[in-house]
């Protein structure tokens, strides 16, 4: 172990990491990948003023300029025609210095989500990982060293709840890009709206499946599987709550669960593997229990729902689980009104259209949503009336980068990707141009 603060580059604050063994064994195993020292005020405070000093330079660059290390969008303004021959035009310039903090679940993509558009559009970032996934986003300020960003541009900052408190109330710092809980979503959003620093927030989920009888059943399973098994289910949009329209329930469950008890578990960097292990031991534990709750209350578990201990012994001691299906759900239930984060289908009998969708919409989340059905009208129509950052049609967590990504309600607000991230990262001048003579009330 190292126990003090390491500079990695200039631009890094990279906290004594030591590689002792393989990513997937730290994932898998439950052994050190290595330890890390929280950035306090002192550190925070270099990164950021690093941080600005390269933004003062960064932003004089044109598009074209910062489009040789980054692919920049099209970043652009409007012309307004006035009377008298006189315009406006307005001009989308940088915010400053944004922080971007991120969960665990994907580390190396919420760092990227959140750092490309920001340095693309003219801004520096300085970034605060999980400290459970402290190592990607070290890798991605290498990879942005290599492609050519100035120093100091992109700088990653370990820690924990205090680094992240230092961050949000940082004077400099002019956005907050938030992506992890909803009640430390919240605290972010007090601690910025202090500071009148502009937020964008990505937060839980427990999104709702819908899959009608008109469906092509086998894709409707598949799509089942991806929105909840994906990632051992440690994905923030997974469509947990699968309500299936009664008439055909019992040919669903039977194929989804004959799939799902065929899922390989185990070590991620083979290739036959399709689930590895949870984050945690307490994660590990918190899933359990929500299982265990749901049988309590009533559900039946139909398969998984238990640890498991995968053949290899080199992965004895991982946070392994099998995935789970249960049936006999109600609304009511903490399974189905919770998120869980792990691999628990929750699966709910539904009769008509207006009735699954006041129940889908019967949450406080609203990140995404999805609808099996052959019917195109009522693809489109349930698409509309479902609240949520996302509506899949025939298919489920598909998130390419070109596509808006974010939440309605206690979910969040803002954006990540598409076009439309610029809104979030830039801020809008007017300039107002007089052609004529100065018509003066006084
Ligand atoms: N909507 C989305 O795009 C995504 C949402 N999530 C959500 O994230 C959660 C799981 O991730 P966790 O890392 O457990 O979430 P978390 O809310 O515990 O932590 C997220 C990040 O916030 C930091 N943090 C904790 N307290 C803080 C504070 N007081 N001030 C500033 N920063 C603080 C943590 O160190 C971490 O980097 C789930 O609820 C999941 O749904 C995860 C991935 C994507
Ligand atoms: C598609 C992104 C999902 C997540 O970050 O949880």
């Amino acid at each position: 172990m190292i126990g003090c603060t390491t500079w990695l580059h200039p631009y890094v604050f990279y906290l004594g990491a030591q590689p002792a063994c393989k990513p997937a064994n730290l994932v898998c195993v439950g052994r050190i990948l290595c330890q890390m020292v929280p950035c306090g005020a002192e550190e925070v405070d270099e990164a950021i003023k690093s941080a600005h000093a390269a933004y003062l330079q960064w932003r004089k660059m044109a598009g074209m300029e910062r489009a040789r290390v980054i692919c920049v969008l099209f970043i652009k303004g409007q012309h307004i025609q006035l009377p008298g021959g006189s315009f406006a035009y307005t001009r989308r310039e940088p915010l400053g210095v944004c922080v971007g903090i991120g969960a665990w679940n994907y580390p190396f993509q919420i760092a990227s989500w959140k750092s490309a558009p920001a340095l693309a559009c003219g801004n520096a970032m300085v970034f605060k990982p999980s400290p459970m996934t402290p190592v990607t986003a070290v890798i991605l300020a290498e990879i942005y060293k290599e492609a050519g960003v100035p120093d100091g541009l992109f700088c990653v900052v370990q820690g924990g709840a205090d680094t992240g408190t230092l961050l949000c109330q940082h004077p400099k710092v002019a956005k907050v890009s938030f992506t992890g809980s909803v009640p430390t979503g919240k605290k972010v959003m007090e601690m910025s709206a202090k500071g009148v620093k502009q937020v964008t927030l990505e937060l839980g989920g427990k999104s709702p499946l819908l899959i009608f009888k008109d469906c092509e059943l086998e894709n409707a399973v598949k799509g089942a599987l991806m929105a909840n098994f994906l990632t051992q289910g440690e994905v923030c949009c997974n469509g947990t709550r699968v309500y299936v329209q009664r008439e055909i329930m019992p040919q669903f469950l039977e194929k989804v669960v004959k799939r799902t008890k065929a899922i390989p578990v185990g070590d991620p960097l083979l290739d036959g593997t399709r689930m590895g292990a949870l984050i945690s031991k307490p994660h590990l534990e918190k899933v359990l229990g929500f299982v265990s709750q749901a049988k309590k209350e009533g559900a039946k578990v139909l398969c998984g729902g238990e640890p498991i201990v995968p053949s290899d012994p080199n992965l004895k001691g991982g946070y392994f689980m099998a995935p789970c299906v249960l049936d006999n759900c109600r609304d009511d239930m903490t399974c189905v009104k919770e998120e869980i984060f792990g691999p628990v289908m929750s699966v709910l009998p539904f009769d008509t259209e207006e009735e699954v969708i006041g129940r889908a919409n019967n949450t406080t989340f609203g990140l995404a949503s999805g609808v099996f059905t052959r019917d195109i009208s009522r693809a489109h129509r349930v698409a509309e009336n479902l609240e949520a950052g996302t509506c899949f049609i025939n298919n489920y967590n598909i998130s390419p980068v070109e596509v808006p990504f974010g939440g309605y309600k206690m979910s969040g607000f803002g954006r990540e990707n598409g076009q439309v991230t610029i809104e979030y990262y830039s801020q809008l001048k007017t300039v107002v141009v007089e052609m004529g003579d100065v018509d003066s009330l006084f």
